[in-house]
């Protein structure tokens, strides 16, 4: 018996002696470094972490509102270990201004996560390591993203409106009934920026190119929504490698897809007439500088840049019109200023354009309110230290990951006084003007050198899309709804919780 309980311990696979191996170095090594670190550190403070998970059991299903508890305990910044990473919270407008604006080399890296170091073979520069290539790559599609957007004659505005208009009429189709709005409007977020990566496309909902992208992007929400253990435990590979191996088909099929749109604008490309962000970055990629192939820039990374644009451009865009439309059917008052704003402004004889928006403070202010309110992205993408470094009076060594808690800025009691309430007038002056002073406190898009490459393309678009909407369509709860909760779900981003809406055309 003892013979036969020895021998099936020493047979087990060689996946478990690995992660048991992994699993003891890594407690271990935890131990070491925050031994040492405690004494040549002076840390921020934090709760105390269970080992191998550190502080992840935790976080629930809102950090953000556990980030607030622990802020309210330990101030503005504070530690806590995350798997096998220590990372830091930066909660505040003041603590995330040093860092990401004063000291902005120092915090600007990505941390070394298993699937960011697998996206585009750790070349995807939404992802990548922090240094001479990952800028020289972040310029170049700045100012890709930059000269598409303001381009003469360029398709936006019409693709943006027109993508408004189907959503219009989607919901008007349902008649007086109640529906989910967020399937129409996802699918206007995917056909948008499919269209401003790939060229415009008055048929897409039938083009089958398009039908699978967005099958296997949903694959990918659906895969990551929770986020990938395997990023923050990297030693859970061994125990779920479908974690990494689906991660990878997934992407894989991305790349393919994206592969086959290159080689077709290659085929028909012209220097003179770039169509959409694709010719932009084979434009970029064909004239490399000798300083950017210097520090080891090639075409390859510029044109696998479509890869992190279409990613991180649909469903922020999505996100924001969910709960533009929840939002303006829970506040009807609000809703009928806003339309008057743009009744009076536009009219109903044409379509908002962006020579409008000087002209719309009132809409400016609930689009400001909508961000704050919903805050899309409310813990940024995962930032890292390049260095050993300071933060509000506290070391912070170098690969330490850090979580930029713009949540905590949007509802902060000191700065709006009612955060929870939503009141788009707190962004008017007493002249019915912007009051900058307050627009600067939501930075939806983030701070310093990654701050978000789409901000303006995305400003654009939700103006467009939001006024067009108010204009042609009167969003209202479903009568016998009770009050909406405006609860939150967070996955990557911040979406409402599902609910039901009903909409009537405007004539
Ligand atoms: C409502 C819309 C959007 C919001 C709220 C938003 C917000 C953000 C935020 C908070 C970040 C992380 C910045 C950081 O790490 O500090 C980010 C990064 C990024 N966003 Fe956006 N975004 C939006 C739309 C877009 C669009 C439309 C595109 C592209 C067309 C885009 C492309 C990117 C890229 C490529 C990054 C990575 C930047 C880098 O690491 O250098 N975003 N965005």
């Amino acid at each position: 018996m003892v013979v036969g309980f020895e021998s099936s311990i020493w047979n087990v696979s060689r996946e478990v002696k690995v992660t048991a191996a992994v699993f003891a170095v890594t407690l271990v090594a935890v131990k070491l470094m925050s031994s040492l670190s405690k004494g040549r550190y002076k840390l921020p403070p934090g709760p105390r972490n269970f080992p191998l998970v550190g502080y992840l059991p935790f976080l629930g299903k809102h950090p953000t509102v556990v980030f607030s508890s622990l802020r309210k305990i330990y101030g503005d910044v504070f530690s806590i270990q995350m798997g096998s990473f220590p990372a830091i919270v930066l909660n505040g407008m003041d603590a995330i201004k040093e860092a990401l604006v004063t000291k902005g080399d120092d915090f600007s890296a990505r941390p070394p996560f298993t699937t960011a170091r697998l996206l585009n073979e750790g070349r995807n520069f939404g992802f990548a390591a922090f240094g001479p290539i990952w800028k020289a790559h972040r310029k170049i599609v700045s100012n890709v993203m930059y000269a598409f957007s303001n381009a003469r004659n360029n398709p936006i505005e019409d693709i943006i409106v027109s993508e408004a208009i189907t959503v219009v009429e989607e919901f008007a189709a349902h008649g007086n009934k109640p529906f989910q709005p967020s399937d129409a409007i996802t699918m206007a977020a995917s056909s948008l920026i499919y269209q401003l990566c790939y060229g415009r496309n008055k048929n897409i909902r039938e083009d089958p190119d398009f039908a699978s992208t967005l099958k296997n992007g949903q694959k990918f929400r659906e895969f990551t929504s929770t986020g990938n253990p395997v990023d923050v435990m990297p030693w859970l590979r061994f125990i779920m490698p479908w974690k990494v191996s689906t991660f990878l088909e997934i992407t894989g099929a991305a790349g393919v897809k994206r592969t086959k749109k290159v080689e077709e604008h290659k085929k028909t490309f012209d220097e003179e007439h770039l169509r959409d962000i694709t010719d932009g970055l084979i434009h970029a990629a064909n004239h490399l500088s000798d300083e950017d192939k210097a520090v080891g820039l090639d075409s390859t990374r510029v044109i696998e840049s479509i890869d992190t644009i279409f990613g991180a451009g649909g469903s922020t865009i999505a996100s924001f019109l969910d709960w533009s439309v929840l939002l303006m059917a829970a506040f009807p008052e609000i809703q009928e200023k806003v339309f008057q704003e743009i009744e009076d402004v536009v009219g109903q004889s044409r379509y908002p354009s962006l020579a409008d928006r000087s002209r719309l403070p009132m809409v400016e202010a609930t689009i400001y309110e909508i961000f704050r309110f919903s805050c899309p992205v409310p813990l940024a993408l995962p930032h890292a230290t390049t260095c050993d470094t300071t933060v509000q009076g506290y070391d912070v060594p170098e690969g330490t990951v850090v979580l930029v808690n713009l949540y905590s800025v949007f509802h902060d009691q000191k700065t709006w006084g009612d955060p929870e309430k939503f009141r788009p007038e707190r962004f008017l002056l007493d002249n019915g003007q912007l009051d900058k002073a307050k627009t600067e406190q939501v930075i939806a898009f983030s701070l310093g050198r990654r701050r978000c490459v789409g901000e303006y393309l995305a400003r654009m678009e939700v103006f467009l899309a939001f006024t067009t909407l108010i204009q042609r369509c009167r969003l209202y709860k479903p009568p016998g709804v009770p009050e909406y909760t405006l609860g939150r779900v967070f996955r990557l981003g911040c979406d409402p919780e599902p609910y039901e809406v009903c909409a009537a055309r405007r004539e």
